[in-house]
């Protein structure tokens, strides 16, 4: 059963300095939400707060949905909401092979049965066996982003935290990896909150977006609106703009 997101009256700080100010988010359950905004805005740093990366200065976060939740700041919270980062190279140990790397994480989570699951979890992100023992420098750009996936999906999430998934990589495979996202939400009814800077993607990927302006919302809207330049601020018409190839004239 998929899980749903809240996020109320959020507020990050480091030092004197406000990146996210009293922020409100609800995402449905199987939902697929995007956050957009210039460099800076503060999306990352929703993400990070969510999953306990960033501190929250207030505010809250919760899962939503039937059944029993668990509490952020857990365990079971940590294996249901998992990340994503931008830059497979950064986030990918150097000196592990894909296969230490999945069973490093199952082995955090006491989840038995290693070698089913690694070889399930590398069918569904669509690489070979082959690739099991393999260090990060051996793989591409995008299959290394497929291991990156493969690692979050190993622990059987129910949100994916996306942070720019597809922008280190070239657009024929940014869309095989945009493909595969999309086709693991439909099978496993995954919740997703992805950050990009590419309204191509975010309209392509997520049914409602919100935009971020210097750590406060602009306005939430459905992608198929901001696809037919139905937007309510002037900012949202700036960064259509600034979005290379998203509105020839506006
Ligand atoms: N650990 C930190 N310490 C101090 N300031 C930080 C920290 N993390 C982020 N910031 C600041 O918070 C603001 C928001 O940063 P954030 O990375 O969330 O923006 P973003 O919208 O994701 O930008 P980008 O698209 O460039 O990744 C920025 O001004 C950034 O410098």
């Amino acid at each position: 059963m998929s899980i749903g997101l809240e996020i109320s009256g959020l507020q990050v700080r480091f030092g004197a300095f406000t990146a996210v100010h009293e922020l409100n988010l609800r995402i449905a359950p199987g939902e697929s939400f995007g956050l957009v905004g210039e460099s800076g805005s503060g999306k990352s740093t929703v993400l990070r707060a969510i999953c306990g990366l960033a501190p929250l200065a207030a505010g809250a976060v919760k899962l939503t949905g039937a059944g029993e939740l668990p509490e952020p700041g857990s365990k079971a919270f940590r294996r249901a909401v998992q990340m994503v980062f931008q830059d497979p190279y950064g986030s990918l140990h150097p000196r592990q092979t894909v296969d230490s790397m999945l069973a490093e994480a199952l082995a955090i989570h006491a989840i038995g049965e290693a070698e089913r699951r690694i070889e399930a979890v590398l069918d569904a992100v669509g690489l070979g066996h082959g690739f099991r023992f393999r260090y990060p420098h051996q793989l591409s750009g995008g299959q290394r982003q497929r291991v990156a996936i493969a690692r979050a999906l190993i622990l059987e999430p129910k949100v994916l935290l996306l942070d720019e998934p597809t922008s280190a990589l070239d657009a024929s495979v940014q869309a095989e990896v945009l493909n595969l996202l999309e086709r693991l939400r439909a099978e496993r009814g995954l919740t997703f909150l992805m950050v990009s800077h590419d309204l191509a993607v975010v309209t392509h990927l997520c049914e409602r977006l919100m935009v971020m302006r210097l750590g406060r919302e602009v306005e939430t809207l459905a992608a198929a609106d901001l696809v037919r330049q139905q937007v309510s601020a002037d900012y949202t018409r700036d960064l259509m703009r600034a979005s290379a190839g998203f509105v020839r004239s506006a």
